[in-house]
Formats: structure tokens, C-alpha cells, sequence
């Protein structure tokens, strides 16, 4: 068994890439806020290609943690140098693994902030990016602005005592570039939320205003926030996936990370402080990501909403288990082209209907092992940004509604809190206090739509006939038929592409029309 780190890489086994760069050289000037699984499957391999390929040495990550979990990510990176192991797995059983090297520092934000400020105002750093989650860009439900009454937020704007949010210790970083008369760095969001540059770009010039109107105002005419689109499905590397590393290679490795091998980075080409050669490395630099990102969000993302409740009331866990039951592939490929896709600009360079195929694939990828309860965790930020917006574009220009409101309905049963066959369901949203009250009431009280009426997460959908009748419809079936027989109904009439003609499943409830 070989404890990864610097000194053991040239012990691995041969199959197993490793950095063959030199490292000691490398200088962190990118600060990466929430390097969880995702940024390091993701941007850190792009920035790791890129130290191989003999470039970008001055582009070393250096990851800053804040949240009492990330504790245990300082460790792991503590115990390895910075080193982890990625390792892409491939449908057909093929297994990547590879040794990463860009991380090359990471701070834990309780442990010192004055160091990560201090880190932030170096003029080494010259991009900060994120992956903080949708969640964590705090903006007010119902507002869709900053919201000053978070509680740390509020506090960190006290200017009391030293700072525990992103926003704060960022602000307090450009604070003293600015007064050292150093350029600012770059804000790059690589969260899942459209436009995550310009969502960026509101939310921490917002605070900085609130802390100091100056500051505020220097930030909004010097700051860079570049949108981009991200791309590789990473699961949540489970204690499985340290065993494989250390069964197969002799690893040991606290916190490897697993992802499928499908990777896209499409990225807005403004760094007023430069960039790394991402381009050399396969990202694509855009003028406007728009077009990329509306695609991503209302295919990938939307139908992953569209795939988990129902999964999971159809006795589903793993997403490819999901995906590999023609009944839900038809259903996601039916959302996907009938309700998603006319909602698109034309996307250059890019075959929407390959596409479509192309996610089926990769959602039923079983070696990734993507679970149902990642998906279905925070809805609360998932759904109103990836498909309220397609059941908008729909009701104003006379397109179907019919399949997303139907998502809409199984996170309205799922909610609930109850499976079908009575067993708990533990809803992770940091609105579930709320909303599970509010889904039960739907069967308790006297208010079938009062899931749909709150306007925080909905706007008017529910005073929208065509909405209302179809989501009426999907969850009094979720009710009283279950999940399966819902989708079996949504699917009778329409070509099945995935499944022979004459499939094994005959549609238990009746069909639409005849209803
Ligand atoms: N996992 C994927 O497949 C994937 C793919 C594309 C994009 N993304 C984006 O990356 C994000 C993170 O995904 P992940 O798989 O790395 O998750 P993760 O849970 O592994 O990591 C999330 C990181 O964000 C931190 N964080 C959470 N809330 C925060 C807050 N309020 N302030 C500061 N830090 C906070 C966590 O502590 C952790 O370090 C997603 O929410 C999504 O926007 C993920
Ligand atoms: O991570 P989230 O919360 O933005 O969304 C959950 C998944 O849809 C997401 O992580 C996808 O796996 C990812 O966006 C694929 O690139």
C-alpha cells in the first residue's frame, strides 16, 4: 500500500498517470473557493493538462474551504501534498485513473482567515473562482437580490471581527488590493446557475457596497466576472471509491474522486489579469456562453430534476438504474426534445439531437454510479432556475407544458416526505422546513396547488390555466397511481425511441386522451 504524496508518486503502478511536471515550481494563481468533487475533476484536471503539456506554472490552485466539512478536505489535501486521484470510469468498465497535481495549497478559512485575505490580496492571485453550490451565492428568494439578512453575511458586514463568508473575506481581499494599488483578480463562477459571471458579479458587488460604498464602486468598474459552462457529471466519491483506489493501485488515498469521462468547459474569455492556456487544453472560449449554457441547463440539468423524483417513487437509487429503464429515458427524451429544445437558440458548433442522445448515454454510464439523492438535494435552487424558466417560454409561446409540469408534480409527491410505500424519504433542502408542510397539506388540506402557489419558487405558474391543468393532472396520477404508472401515462401516445414497439411495460392507468 502506497500513502500518495509527493515522495511515493514514482512508486505507482504504470497505469496510473501521474504529474511529470515539477510541482515545486508551480505557483498558485488561482484561489478556488469550495474545491469540492466537482473542481477537481473539472478545472484542476484542465489545469493540471496544462502543467503537463509544459505550460501554466504560474496557475497552480490554491483551494479555500469554509464550511465545517471542509475541515476534512484540508486534511486529505494535508496528508498528500495537494495530490489526489481522479479517476474517470468509462461505461465499458475501462477505468482512468491519474494523479493529479494543480492543487498546490489549501486553506481552511476557520483555521486563519487573515491567510486566505492575505492570500486574496497577493498580487500572484490574479483569478478566484468558485464552486460554491447555487445555494451559496445568497441571493433572497423572492427578491432575487443579495440578501443582507443572512445571518453571516449580516455579520461579516459588522466589519467586528474577521470574516467566515466568501463574500467577506473576498472583499476584504480586493480591500487591500485596492488600497495597495494592486489590479483585481477575476471572479470566475463555475456554478451551475444561468449567467453565473453576471450572478457573481450582482451578489459580491453587493456586499462589498454594503461594506463600503467605495469599495462597491471600484469593484464595479474594475472587476472581471467571465460566465462559463461546466461539464462532467461527478458523483460524491464514497468509501467504495477508496477502497477501489487502494485495492486496484495500492493507493491510499483520503479523498479521491470519480467522474465519467465526458468533460466541456465553455468559458467568456475576460481575465484583465490573463488567463491560463485553457484553450490549449480543450476549453472553448466564447464571446457569450449563452447559447451553451441554456443548452446544459434546460437538457442536462433540467431532466436530472426530471429523472430523480420520479426514480426515486419508482424505487429508484442510482442513476443509471433510472436511465436504463426505457420508460424514463423516452420520458427524459420526450422533455428534452418536445418542451427543452424549442426553448434554445441554435447552438453553434453543437447537434442538439446528438446531444440529447448523447446525455441518455452518459446518465446511464452504470460505472459512474451517480446517485438519485444528489439530485434530488436542494431542488429549491435547481428547479426555478433549470426549468421554471422552460415552462415560461413555453406558456407565452403556445409550446406543450405538459412534461415539465409533470416534474414539477414529482417534486411536489416527493416532497411529501413519504415513498409509496410509506417509508420516509429524508428531503435535503435548506427550504424543507417549509416545504414539506406544504407538500403534505396538498393531501391533507383542502389546497391541491398550494405546493405551486408559492411564488418564491414559481412567480404566477400556478394562475397559468395550462400549467395548472397539467400539473393537476401529473400529481393526482402521482397519487393515485404512483410514479411509473404516471410516466406510462405520459408516454402511451408518443413514440417510444429507446424501447422495441411491443415493450414489456403496458401503460397501468389510462391514457390521456381518454381520461
Ligand atoms: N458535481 C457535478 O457533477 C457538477 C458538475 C458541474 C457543475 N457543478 C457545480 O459545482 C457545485 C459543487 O459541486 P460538487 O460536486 O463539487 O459539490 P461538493 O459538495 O463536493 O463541493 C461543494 C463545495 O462548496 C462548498 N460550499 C457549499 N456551500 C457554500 C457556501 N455557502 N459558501 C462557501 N462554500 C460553500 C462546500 O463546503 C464544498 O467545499 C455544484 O453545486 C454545481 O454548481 C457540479
Ligand atoms: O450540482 P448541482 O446542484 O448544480 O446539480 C446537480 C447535477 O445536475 C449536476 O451536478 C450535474 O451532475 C452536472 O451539472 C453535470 O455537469
Amino acid at each position: 500500500m502506497t500513502a500518495l504524496s509527493p515522495a511515493t508518486l514514482d512508486a505507482l503502478p504504470a497505469e496510473v498517470r501521474r504529474p511529470g511536471y515539477d510541482r515545486t515550481a508551480v505557483q498558485a494563481g488561482i484561489v478556488h473557493f469550495g474545491l469540492g468533487n466537482f473542481s477537481r475533476a473539472h478545472q484542476a484536471m484542465y489545469v493540471d493538462e496544462l502543467l503537463e503539456q509544459g505550460g501554466g506554472q504560474e496557475w497552480g490552485i490554491c483551494g479555500v474551504g469554509l464550511m465545517p466539512r471542509d475541515a476534512a478536505m484540508r486534511d486529505a489535501l494535508q496528508a498528500t501534498d495537494g495530490l489526489y486521484t481522479l479517476v474517470l470510469k468509462h461505461p465499458d468498465g475501462t477505468l482512468e485513473p491519474r494523479v493529479i497535481g494543480s492543487v498546490v495549497d489549501y486553506l481552511y478559512a476557520p483555521d486563519d482567515p487573515q491567510r486566505v485575505i492575505d492570500r486574496l490580496a497577493d498580487p500572484g492571485t490574479r483569478i478566484v473562482s468558485l464552486t460554491v453550490t447555487e445555494g451559496g451565492y445568497n441571493v433572497h428568494p423572492v427578491t432575487g437580490e443579495f440578501d443582507l439578512g443572512n445571518a453571516a453575511v449580516a455579520a461579516d458586514l459588522t466589519g467586528a471581527h474577521q470574516p467566515t463568508t466568501v463574500f467577506g473575506l473576498v472583499a476584504a481581499g480586493l480591500k487591500l488590493r485596492r488600497e495597495r494599488g494592486i489590479e483585481p483578480f477575476t471572479v470566475m463562477s463555475c456554478d451551475n446557475i444561468p449567467h453565473n459571471g453576471d450572478v457573481a458579479r450582482r451578489m459580491f458587488s453587493a456586499f462589498a457596497t454594503a461594506l463600503d460604498p467605495e469599495l462597491g464602486a471600484w469593484m464595479g468598474e474594475h472587476v472581471a466576472f467571465p460566465n462559463c459552462m461546466v461539464d462532467r457529471i461527478t458523483p460524491a466519491t464514497t468509501d467504495d471509491d477508496r477502497a477501489e483506489v487502494r485495492e486496484r493501485w495500492g493507493i491510499e488515498d483520503p479523498w479521491p474522486v470519480v467522474a465519467e469521462p465526458f468533460t466541456q468547459w465553455v468559458l467568456e474569455d475576460d481575465f484583465p489579469l490573463g488567463r491560463p492556456e485553457l484553450d490549449r487544453v480543450g476549453v472553448q472560449l466564447v464571446e457569450d456562453v449563452t447559447p451553451y449554457e441554456l443548452m446544459k441547463l434546460r437538457l442536462l440539468n433540467a431532466s436530472h430534476q426530471g429523472l430523480c423524483y420520479f426514480g426515486y417513487l419508482a424505487g429508484y437509487r442510482l442513476v443509471h438504474d433510472v436511465c436504463s429503464d426505457p420508460l424514463f429515458a423516452d420520458f427524459l427524451l420526450a422533455y428534452m426534445t418536445e418542451e427543452a429544445t424549442p426553448t434554445l437558440p441554435p447552438v453553434p458548433g453543437v447537434d442538439l439531437a446528438d446531444y440529447r442522445t448523447t446525455l441518455i448515454e452518459r446518465f446511464s454510464n452504470a460505472q459512474v454510479r451517480d446517485t438519485v439523492a444528489r439530485l434530488c438535494a436542494e431542488s429549491s435552487d435547481r428547479i426555478p432556475k433549470w426549468l421554471v424558466p422552460v415552462i415560461r417560454e413555453n406558456l407565452a409561446s403556445g409550446g406543450p407544458v405538459e412534461l415539465s409540469a409533470a416534474i414539477v408534480a414529482s417534486w411536489a409527491r416527493y416532497a411529501e416526505g413519504v415513498d409509496e410505500q410509506g417509508e420516509p424519504i429524508e428531503v435535503v433542502d435548506q427550504l424543507a422546513d417549509q416545504l414539506v408542510p406544504i407538500a403534505r397539506s396538498q393531501v391533507e388540506g383542502d389546497d391541491p396547488d398550494v405546493f405551486v402557489r408559492n411564488e418564491q419558487l414559481f412567480g404566477d405558474l400556478a394562475s397559468q390555466e395550462r400549467f395548472l391543468t397539467a400539473y393537476r393532472w401529473a400529481l393526482s396520477s402521482l397519487h393515485g397511481h404512483g410514479a411509473r404508472a404516471t410516466l406510462e401515462a405520459l408516454m402511451a401516445e408518443r413514440p417510444r425511441p429507446s424501447r422495441p414497439v411491443e415493450g414489456p411495460h403496458q401503460p397501468a392507468v389510462r391514457s390521456r386522451s381518454s381520461r
